[in-house]
């Protein structure tokens, strides 16, 4: 058996596959972009077989890059886009709709029927989630309801839901598996995270019937094995999680109170927090960090839909800048006197704030503000929206201590000034690892620890590395002010 591992890394936008090397290191990988679709206002969508296409794709290219065959290949970690589900024919292997993606607030009006009966405490206290349209049980019971003949399909056990890890699984496995793992189930609204089961109560409130749902497995468990077909030869998948929870175990965070936040196109922090299923008092969520040897981590999730996508928009919106990397230096020219705020509530506001109604909004314009003002605004959004969630998780728990360090991932980490702007407001070090493809990282280590090629969790968190810390250095007046500006500017932006 040799060390090669493969991770497969679903993403929202696109899909890549790495294969990872006996020392851990990358030894070739594959990208490809797929079609967003936004039916609607609010809406979107994608087409599951571009999905699979694009998985396919990027596994034969990355071996071949790496000049390999799929028969070296020791196991495959999955890593998905999290709560975006599919339903499909357990028969032919074909979805019966488009999956609805996790970004989709078509939901909203279930939601808050669900809320007007006061059924909101029922799913926080059993999911640690919110009655919120991002999550995949409204976007099912949306499917079944709105699908001709789904729902008694589903009863006859003719049809099959999962999120996309689950989904995968079950094509790459030819329809033998049907399976998914304790992290991205528990971002389904349907999963008793205490209990580590699907929850009949919530899915007879959703009705959602229990037999169309996957069984849930360890993250670092046996998912089955690849089609001969495929890749040419057969490879077992042993690990799976939720992206989120991927870049967790990617940047070593495995003892409690160490915390990780990616920015890509949105941002999301996870704090873990042990065997402690901390019940936040602050909207943030409580979610599974991973289960492995059939003992689950718990941590705490702050979800901001918006950070890099903010980037996006001064980009192909305002065309303040051609190019992602040129944000930070023209931030930097900004003219310190002004205090313009953006709150990017562009598809509402998610943690603390869970407003689905607010939309994005700029303060504090003079006859000066210009590009750079917008610039500088968009990417201290960024920072002002992690110390919300920082401020939250210290509130609900007394383990996020005052010296907690951030470990950031994600495409906006390469702005340098963006993580100077958030160690200056955070008023605590930032730090960048050697390798920012944690999320792969994370998934392959599932996979290749379970394989018995990579080593265990104590000598993989010994081998992260630290490429820079950002060390606060904002004068404690000047980030007082700041914050009370976009204090203020949130609260103008809040719809209710
Ligand atoms: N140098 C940079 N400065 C600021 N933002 C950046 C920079 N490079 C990339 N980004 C932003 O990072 C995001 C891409 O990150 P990535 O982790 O690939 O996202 P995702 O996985 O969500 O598609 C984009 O929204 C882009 O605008
Ligand atoms: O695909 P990403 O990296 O934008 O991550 C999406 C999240 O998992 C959504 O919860």
């Amino acid at each position: 058996m040799t060390g090669y591992i493969l991770a497969i890394d679903q993403g929202t936008t696109s899909t890549r596959a790495i294969l990872f090397d006996g020392e851990m290191k990358l030894a070739g990988s594959g990208q490809k972009e797929f079609t967003q679709h936004y039916p609607a206002s609010g809406w979107v969508e994608h087409d599951p077989e571009d999905i699979w296409a694009s998985v396919v794709t990027t596994v034969k290219a990355a071996l071949k890059k790496a000049g390999r065959n799929a028969s070296e290949v020791a196991a495959l970690g999955i890593t998905n886009q999290r709560e975006t589900v599919v339903i499909w024919d357990r028969a032919t292997g074909k979805p019966i709709h488009n999956a609805i993606v996790w970004q989709d607030r078509r939901t909203a009006p279930l939601c808050q029927k669900l809320k007007n009966q006061g059924l909101e405490k029922t799913f926080t206290k059993k999911t640690g989630l919110l009655l919120d349209p991002y999550f995949s049980g409204t976007k099912i019971a949306w499917m079944l309801d709105k699908v001709k003949g789904a729902r008694k399909r589903a009863e006859k056990g003719e049809l099959l839901a999962g999120t996309i890890d689950s989904f995968l699984i079950w094509r790459l496995t030819g329809g033998k598996v049907h399976a998914t793992d304790a992290t991205n189930a528990s971002r389904t609204l349907v999963y008793n995270i205490a209990e580590n089961a699907w929850d009949d109560e919530l899915l007879d409130i959703l009705n959602i019937p229990a037999k169309m749902l996957p069984e849930v497995k360890d993250c670092a468990d046996d998912f089955g094995i690849t089609e001969k077909n495929l890749f040419g030869a057969e490879i077992r998948i042993l690990g799976v999680a939720g992206d989120q929870h991927a870049a967790t175990i990617g940047q070593a965070c495995f003892e409690p109170g160490m915390m990780k936040s990616t920015y890509g196109t949105g941002c999301f922090a996870l704090l873990n927090t042990g065997s402690d299923l901390v019940r936040s008092k602050n909207r943030l969520l409580t979610t599974i960090a991973y289960r492995l040897n059939g003992k689950t981590t718990y941590a705490l999730e702050g979800s901001i839909f918006i950070a890099g996508a903010a980037v996006q928009w001064l980009r192909d919106g305002i065309k303040v800048i051609g190019k992602a990397e040129q944000s930070g230096k023209l931030a930097n020219e900004a003219d310190p006197t002004q205090n313009v705020y953006l709150v990017p509530a562009f598809v509402g506001l998610g943690a603390p704030h869970w407003d689905a109604e607010a939309r994005g909004a700029i303060f504090g314009l003079t006859r000066n503000s210009g590009p750079a003002e917008f610039a500088r605004a968009a990417l201290e959004a960024v920072a002002y929206q992690t110390r919300d969630l920082l401020d939250a998780m210290r509130k609900d728990w007394k383990g996020a201590s005052a010296k907690t360090v951030l470990r950031v991932d994600g495409g906006m980490v390469a702005s340098d000034w963006t993580m100077q702007r958030l160690a200056d407001i955070l008023d605590a070090p930032v730090d960048r690892p050697t390798i920012l493809e944690t999320t792969a990282l994370g998934a392959a280590w599932l996979a290749g620890s379970k394989a018995g090629a990579w080593p265990d969790a104590r000598k993989f968190a010994k081998s992260w590395a630290l490429e820079r810390r950002f060390q606060p250095d904002m004068d404690g007046s000047v980030r007082a002010a700041k914050l009370a500006g976009w204090r203020d500017a949130v609260r103008r932006t809040l719809s209710v």
